[in-house]
């Protein structure tokens, strides 16, 4: 039993901003993108990357195409340092990506920092300290005044290293960290102390990164605070206000989604959420959050396995099967009602064929992501009929008809019944095949048939073993079907045909076909049959043999 949380924890007081204008806005286009993949998402980590992994991982998030890469805390150590000096002299930047490095507000960081970047063409030195009371009260043992001077004192060193190496075009980037658990006008005043040090002006802005540093509160409280910090800073057009969120709450995409609503222009994350505790916000659902709303993310995220076995192998950490977007199971249904509607909206959607997605279940086309459509659909014992019809389908080219869907399902739920596991395809099809496909035991075996007569006076003549014994049997009918069952007479059931169905499975000379019968028997029970076969024809009279066998 939980104790009573109210004598030990306080709840996040609610920000004073009756005229908050965020709700009411919708994204419309893509933030500013930083991967902090290999700084925050690598001092989470059991052990950090080594320069093979950090290097891997680089070449991922240019491939998926971001702009601005924090590649580490170069007064870490000689990993950090080596690395980040190592990609500036490699030439493995281009020209259109800005790297970042984040350092603590102390002088001889701040140096080795700008040491590390030597020769970099374009690079975002990052610095922060946190502002909010506890980490005064715990962490510095600081007044407001004093915490505000450790920003002053950095951003002056920032400044002064940056003009010493006026080659390279600096950018500067200031985190109040803790910014969501302090006072908004303390994280105003030291964000405004930092300018009044660094000048920024439009054309060369600061970034001001207002991290929830950890998630305290709900994600409407990180949008009041951002849109309160964006109306009352200064110079607002000399300010890029970026995000950096944690998921401590569950909620770090929700509060970067919130938070662009409120005026941000900048999200800082890790693809597929990496990162301290309980992670970053995850780039990839932010960025395919906006994608399914029609709004370009402007990052390539059309191969998501690869985004996956990279991210897998460079942290070696699992990602977990229901990520949003990049879970192996996030698109596949089990359940019977989710696999029937899904198999409808494909139907639908190959039917309407606007271009517009609108399968039921499926936020996003699979295929967007570079997956597949065989996995959409699994079967286990909380299936149903549309599940299977579809595993047959996709495997097998068969399209059974509904009825028949029906009664083959029935034998699918009592094989995973007994089971108890996922069946897969090769299950399925076991299953069908000993239901409805020729068996050496079956009372009727097809040897050959021939087919003569008009238009509706057919005759049919076969050679049939008929409990093992071959036979000669002949019979009429208006086509060929009847026939068949007249051929039958006495040795077989007498099966009234209540439904038949044919269609071809595959194209060209290499296509086959299927029939399907529903067959009324004389005690009224209901018995189907399928027959394939290269020709129409003799599938029809497999399918009859194959009903007579099962009555
Ligand atoms: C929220 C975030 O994710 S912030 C990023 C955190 N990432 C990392 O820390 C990874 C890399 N860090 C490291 O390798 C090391 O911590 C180093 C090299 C930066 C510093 O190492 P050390 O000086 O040996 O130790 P440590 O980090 O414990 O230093 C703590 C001191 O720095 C002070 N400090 C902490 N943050 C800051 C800051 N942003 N600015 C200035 N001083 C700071 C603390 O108050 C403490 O001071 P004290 O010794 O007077 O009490
Ligand atoms: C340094 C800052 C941006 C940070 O990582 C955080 O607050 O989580």
């Amino acid at each position: 039993m939980l104790r009573d949380p109210s004598t030990k924890y306080r709840p996040f007081p609610p920000i004073d901003l009756p005229d908050r204008q965020w709700p009411s806005r919708t994204i419309t286009r893509a933030p500013r993108w930083l991967s902090t993949d290999l700084r925050d998402g690598n001092q989470a980590l059991i052990d950090p990357m080594d320069a093979e992994k950090k290097t891997r991982l680089f070449d991922l998030l240019v491939q998926v195409g971001l702009k601005e890469i924090e590649v580490g805390f170069p007064s870490a150590g000689a990993t950090e340092f080596d690395f980040i000096s190592g990609l500036v002299k490699t030439g493995r930047i281009p020209d259109d990506v800005a790297i970042q490095v984040l350092t603590q507000s102390r002088r001889d960081l701040i140096e080795t920092s700008f040491a590390s970047l030597a020769g970099a063409k374009t690079a975002i030195v990052h610095l922060y300290n946190a502002v909010s009371p506890a980490w005064r009260k715990i962490v510095f043992g600081m007044t407001r005044e004093q915490v505000k001077q450790i920003a002053i004192d950095g951003a002056k060193v920032l400044r002064d290293e940056a003009a010493k190496r006026p080659d390279t075009r600096w950018q500067f980037e200031y985190s109040p960290e803790t910014f969501s658990t302090a006072e908004l006008d303390f994280s105003v005043e030291v964000c405004e102390a930092v300018m009044d040090v660094l000048q920024p002006t439009p054309d060369a802005p600061i970034i001001f990164n207002l991290p929830a540093t950890v998630e305290c509160a709900t994600p409407n409280v990180y949008a009041d605070q951002i849109e309160w910090f964006g109306r009352h800073i200064r110079h607002r057009d000399a300010c890029v206000i970026s995000l950096h969120t944690h998921n401590d709450r569950g909620t770090g995409v929700a509060a970067a989604e919130l938070g662009m609503m409120a005026g941000a222009d900048r999200v800082e994350g890790c693809l597929l959420g990496n990162g301290e505790r309980t992670g970053n916000c995850d780039l990839v659902t932010v960025a395919l959050n906006l994608y399914t709303q029609g709004v370009d993310p402007r990052l390539d995220l059309s191969d998501i396995d690869a985004v996956v076995n990279t991210i897998q192998y460079c942290t070696n950490l699992p990602v977990h099967p229901r990520t949003p977007y990049a879970g192996d199971l996030v698109f596949t249904a089990f359940s019977g009602s989710h696999q029937d509607a899904i198999k409808k909206g494909f139907a639908a959607q190959g039917a309407r064929n606007d271009g517009f997605w609108e399968v039921p279940y499926l936020p996003i086309d699979p295929a967007d992501l570079g997956r597949s459509y065989e996995a959409v659909i699994r079967v286990n014992s909380q299936s149903g009929k549309g599940g299977v019809a579809w595993v047959i389908e996709q495997d097998r080219g068969l399209k059974l008809p509904k009825r028949l869907q029906a009664d083959f399902s029935r034998h699918v739920q009592a094989l995973a019944d007994e089971t108890s596991r996922e069946l897969g395809a090769a299950d399925i099809w076991g299953r069908f095949e000993a239901t409805y496909l020729p068996r050496p035991d079956d009372r009727f075996v097809l040897r050959d048939y021939e087919e003569t007569g008009t238009a509706g006076q057919r005759l049919f003549v076969g050679r049939v073993a008929v409990d093992g014994e071959e036979r000669s049997i002949s019979g009429r009918g208006n086509g060929l079907i009847s026939g068949v069952i007249a051929a039958l007479g006495e040795t077989g059931p007498n099966l009234d045909v209540i439904d038949y169905s044919e269609h071809a499975i595959g194209h060209g000379a290499d296509a086959q076909a299927a029939a399907y019968v529903e067959c009324r028997t004389d005690d009224g029970r209901i018995v189907f049959g399928v027959g394939l076969d290269s020709d129409i024809a003799t599938a029809s009279v497999r399918a009859v043999l194959s009903a007579a066998n099962r009555a």
